[in-house]
């Protein structure tokens, strides 16, 4: 596992730039395109500055984009993880094509009562539809995930204790009783997230300072972001401020490479 500290947010978001960078150019060469699972919360806005330097060496139509986890709400509503990349992403920077955008169909949000299994269903079929060709059809292979780490050490909408740490057939899943609103959400899978050939977590801020050791350093935890960060570590990369990283062991964090 790869542990970075960096002085401030612009830091951490400049390395996030050039560490998404190299994981493009090297699935660019592999496969010609990136498939990539972006989370909400504080993620999109890190990435944004940070791919905002490297945007001219980036063919963003390459780009093939899965919410690692997502709120079952409209997709102009203030608590969808897409409507914040949007606002911060695919409005910003030049490229993206909508139809390689995989956004929760909202057709199911007429229903009554909301069925978020469907929801899940529905947003695993769209999974299986893209990763049709790739190498493997047991588990999809994403290029990248890109994730967050809460205050309580959840990730996707993969939460402390929860049943859905348990699931090991299903690719996304439903959950109706997230801790953190709004409590109707999918979610990638365990399976899933720890197939990714790289998973970075971005996390800032004091408000992370506790849980970080607990997630990074007990081998024994059995927190989400500590179960994925464990599975296949040298996958594994966290992009920290000094804030978030000021109760670490020093002596786990690691000198950023491109610097
Ligand atoms: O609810 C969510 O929270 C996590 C963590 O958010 P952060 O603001 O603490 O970074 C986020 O990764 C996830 O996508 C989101 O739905």
């Amino acid at each position: 596992m790869s542990v970075y500290s960096f002085s401030e947010g612009s830091s951490v978001a400049k390395a996030l730039g050039q560490y998404v960078k190299s994981k493009y150019d090297t699935a660019m060469a592999k496969h010609g395109r990136f498939t990539l699972a972006l989370s909400g919360g504080s993620l999109p806005k890190v990435l944004a500055e940070g791919l905002s330097q490297q945007k001219d060496n980036i063919d963003f139509s390459k780009w093939e984009i899965f919410f690692a986890d997502e709120r079952i709400v409209p997709l102009e509503d203030e608590n969808s993880n897409y409507a914040l990349c949007k606002e911060v992403l695919f409005d910003v920077l030049p490229g993206f094509v909508p139809e390689q955008i995989h956004t929760i169909d909202t057709k199911f949000l007429k229903q009554n009562p909301l069925d978020s299994q469907a929801v899940a269903d529905e947003y695993e079929k769209q999974l299986v539809h893209v990763f049709a060709n790739a190498s493997t059809v047991k588990v999809p292979v994403f290029d990248l995930m890109l994730l967050g780490c809460g205050p309580d050490g959840h990730t996707c909408s993969l939460f402390p204790d929860h049943e859905l740490l348990d699931e090991d057939v299903a690719w996304v899943a439903p959950i109706t009783d997230s801790p953190k609103p709004p409590k109707e959400r999918i979610t990638l899978t365990i399976p899933v997230v720890t197939h990714a050939l790289s998973v970075a977590f971005v996390t800032t801020g004091a408000a992370k300072q506790d849980i970080l050791p607990v997630v990074i350093e007990d081998t024994t935890s059995k927190l989400p972001s500590a179960l994925i960060s464990r599975a296949h570590p040298d996958r594994i990369s966290w992009f920290l401020d000094d804030d978030a990283s000021a109760k670490l062991d020093k002596s786990v964090l690691r000198v950023f490479p491109f610097q």
